[in-house]
């Protein structure tokens, strides 16, 4: 209880049982500091063979050492929340702020209209006041299609709504529930007759909206149901399109309730203005339309951004952020609430390791007690103000008796028509959106950026991790679109660390060291493909050479590099297993870390490089969210699906071959020497190296030589990267 008995609506906890974890830390300050000795005081003179790669090694060891320690900083001390929601009610339930919520979209193909509209009402049915909600759909992909399968949602929520607050169902995405619940309920009647009433209209929804999917446009007789669909008549294209506005449900209005006479959350499609010689700027120019639209119809002091591929798994997670943003006593300095991204279609062992995600979800606790966990662009509650370009001042609090949101008189017709500029292309023209305003552009991670400024000026943020879920995403279901999205991830990180938003300059005595260090484990993601680079291809090509690079075996100096080696990964496995993943998994995940940094890490690296120099343009490529059937089967199956053509194969290809060779080639070497040399071989870590790194790769190999299935790694890439890796072999060998 705080002073004057007031009791906090949140509390924070921190970690209990750091005393392993800081021997752990420290043994390896030391084992790394071992290392170090041994590659000064045994450095090749000049002339030895080995030199050069020696001296490789050494920086790559000090990168991965530096690297290390910044990945210590966001689990140092990690914090937990916890919300008091009954409290939140007590004391607030009628004076509850509104809220906006922000859901984008980009593709009807690669982002099918039916799971856009679960996102939509999942959110629409939060148990919070309807009248104080308001989902606005941002379609970037101007498309018919989706504005008809968001009418068919507002006309769906009509009975969607009361049936999950009548029976407090969770999840409130229709797709989600009923595919966890295909019987209606035995000990229920009444429930009983509502699910089957419900599950029918949606399935004949889902019907209707697969017709038209498979239609490809919008019969006539269904588009003279709504004037909406006429906006569609000068529609030219999707890249080149007047600014459509519709308010497919007008909370304010007391005639639009739900079956059961209760009202509706507003709810609005929106496709900004398009025009080729105007530049969009991705989701970022989406929610900036979104935030200026929005200010004229609801102005709700909070603003929810979640994309179309993630739902509401949670219907009480709007009130555990309000929590946060009405606290009497803390709440002033909070300008953005992150939940984790949690993912429904993994595998068991997550082949492609996008519990990445739970790895990232343990250091956002220590980047909480930093001072705040990253905005990672969903799943996000944001304050309005804050996201506006508002500054940080220690006296100033929001009064939520007041600052309700604004209610407009004008009719939606005349809101259509007015709000519209909001969104054009000119709008923005000579004005600090997308700098100081709103969410920032020009950097592919548009959220990380934006939520750096939040904080360099001056605002803390909140990690939340509810038992309940709050959100449950879809993962990429490819090779190659895990290794698509990575790039761009690391390219927008590491462009940001290049840039004036380098959190050392641009934090400087504005946010935590703490945090400036631990943003590093991410902004530093692309740099790690030199060193990795370097580890799977020059010792290897010293092996085949019979150039050592490591102590031999029965060298005390062994032991370093053994026990930073075993503690490291122990601690990884630990903490994967802490976060409930299994064993393969957790070997699923070193494939993928190495996968990602050979191949993601060093595109995303040159091409920040490029961009610097002037060469290239940043784009933000969408990830596909719906799989053919055979792919999705292979993924069930948890077979590697490479999923098309890349160079980044090339380069995973020539790696994994070239491993191949060297590990051959070093056994061999082993055999024909003797038992003496055998035990104590100067050349066994470089055999270890390269046997793990095969043994990793042993999906590789499959799908280049043994696999006939769509799935298997293109046939050029198996004839390009076997060439590449002999040529290089053959020269590592004579020359
Ligand atoms: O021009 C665009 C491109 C994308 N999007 C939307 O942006 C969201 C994210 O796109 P997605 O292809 O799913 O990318 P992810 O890699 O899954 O996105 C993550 O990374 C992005 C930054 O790279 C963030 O913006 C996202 O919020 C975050 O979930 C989706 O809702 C898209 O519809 C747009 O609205 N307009
Ligand atoms: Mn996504």
């Amino acid at each position: 209880m705080g002073k004057d008995g007031y009791l906090p609506l949140f509390e924070t906890k921190s970690a209990k049982g750091r005393i392993p974890y800081w021997l752990y830390a420290g043994s390896m300050i030391v084992g790394i500091g071992f290392i170090f000795v041994y590659r000064v005081s045994h450095l090749p003179a000049q002339g030895e063979d080995g030199r050069w790669a020696w001296i490789g090694l050494f920086l790559a060891d000090l990168w991965f050492s530096f690297y290390w320690f910044v990945t210590q900083s966001a689990r140092w001390n990690p914090i937990y929340r916890y919300t008091f929601k009954e409290r939140l009610s007590q004391r607030y339930e009628k004076v509850l702020p509104g809220i906006d919520i922000f859901v984008c979209t980009a593709d009807p193909v690669l982002e099918p209209p039916l799971m856009v509209i679960n996102t939509v009402l999942s959110v629409m049915t939060y148990s919070y006041p309807p009248e104080k909600m308001n989902v606005y759909l941002s379609d970037d992909g101007g498309s018919e299609l989706m504005f008809y399968a968001l009418l068919e949602a507002s006309r769906i929520s009509k009975y969607w709504l009361p049936f999950c607050k009548k029976f407090r169902i969770e999840p409130r995405s229709p797709a989600a529930y009923f595919s966890k619940v295909t019987e209606p309920p035995l000990d229920d009647h009444l429930m009983a007759k509502e699910w089957s009433s419900t599950k029918r209209l949606y399935s004949e929804m889902e019907k209707r909206i697969n017709n038209a999917m498979k239609l490809g446009r919008i019969p006539d007789k269904l588009r003279r149901e709504h004037k909406g669909f006429r906006e569609w008549d000068v529609f030219s294209s999707k890249r080149d399109h007047h600014t459509i506005l519709q308010m497919l449900v007008d909370g304010r209005d007391t005639n639009t309730v739900d079956n059961e006479g209760k009202p509706l959350p507003t709810l609005v499609y929106l496709a900004r203005e398009k025009r080729p010689q105007y530049h969009h700027n991705f989701k970022a120019g989406a929610l900036n339309a979104l935030i200026r639209v929005s200010s004229r119809i609801s102005n709700s002091p909070i603003i929810l951004n979640v994309d179309c591929d993630m739902y509401s798994n949670n219907s009480e997670s709007v009130r555990d952020a309000m929590c946060f943003f009405m606290d009497e006593e803390r709440s002033h300095e909070i300008a953005f609430v992150q939940f984790p991204q949690s993912f429904d279609n993994l595998t068991k062992n997550d082949l492609y390791c996008n519990s990445l995600k739970v790895i990232m979800n343990v250091e956002f606790l220590g980047h909480d007690s930093n001072g705040g966990p990253l905005y990672i662009g969903t799943g996000c509650f944001h304050r309005r103000d804050v996201l506006c370009g508002k500054k940080y001042n220690k006296g100033s609090k929001i009064d939520w008796k007041k600052g309700n949101g604004t209610l407009v008189k004008e009719s939606a017709d005349v809101l259509q028509e007015t709000c519209g500029v909001l969104a054009s292309c000119t709008y923005e023209e000579n004005t600090q959106w997308g700098k100081e305003m709103g969410v920032m552009y020009g950097i592919p991670v548009e959220d990380v950026v934006t939520g750096l400024s939040i904080q360099h000026r001056g605002w803390k943020s909140v990690y939340l991790n509810p038992e309940r879920k709050a959100f449950l995403g879809l993962a990429p279901t490819t090779l190659l679109q895990t290794l698509v999205q990575h790039k761009r991830w690391s390219e927008g990180d590491f462009q940001i660390f290049c840039s004036k938003y380098c959190p050392f300059l641009y934090g400087y005595r504005r946010i935590p060291l703490g945090l400036q260090i631990s943003y590093c484990c991410y902004l530093l993601w692309a740099p790690n493909c030199l060193a990795t680079l370097f580890y799977v291809a020059v010792p290897p090509l010293c092996l085949l050479r019979g150039v050592s690079l490591f102590p031999e075996l029965s060298s005390p100096w062994v032991l370093p590099f053994g026990y930073v080696i075993i503690a490291k990964y122990a601690y990884s496995l630990g903490e994967f297993m802490w976060c409930r993943g299994t064993l393969q998994g957790w070997l699923n995940d070193q494939r993928m870390w190495l996968f990602r940094r050979t191949t993601s890490y060093l595109f995303g690296f040159s091409d920040t490089i490029l961009k610097l120099m002037g060469f290239a343009k940043s784009g933000f490529v969408v990830t596909a969210k719906f799989a053919d059937d055979d792919v999705a089967e292979r993924y069930e199956q948890e077979i590697m699906e490479f999923g098309g053509r890349s160079p980044m194969f090339n380069v995973l290809a020539t790696v994994a071959l070239l491993n191949l060779f060297s590990l051959v080639a070093g056994l061999q070497r082993v055999v024909t020497e003797d038992l003496q040399a055998k035990v104590s071989h100067k050349l066994a870590l470089q055999i270890v190296l390269s046997g793990l790194v095969v043994f990793i790769n042993l999906p590789v190999y499959q799908g280049l030589f043994f696999r006939k299935d769509k799935g298997r790694m293109p046939y050029s890439v198996t004839y390009h990267s076997t060439i590449l890796a002999i040529l290089v072999s053959l020269l590592a060998l004579c020359y």
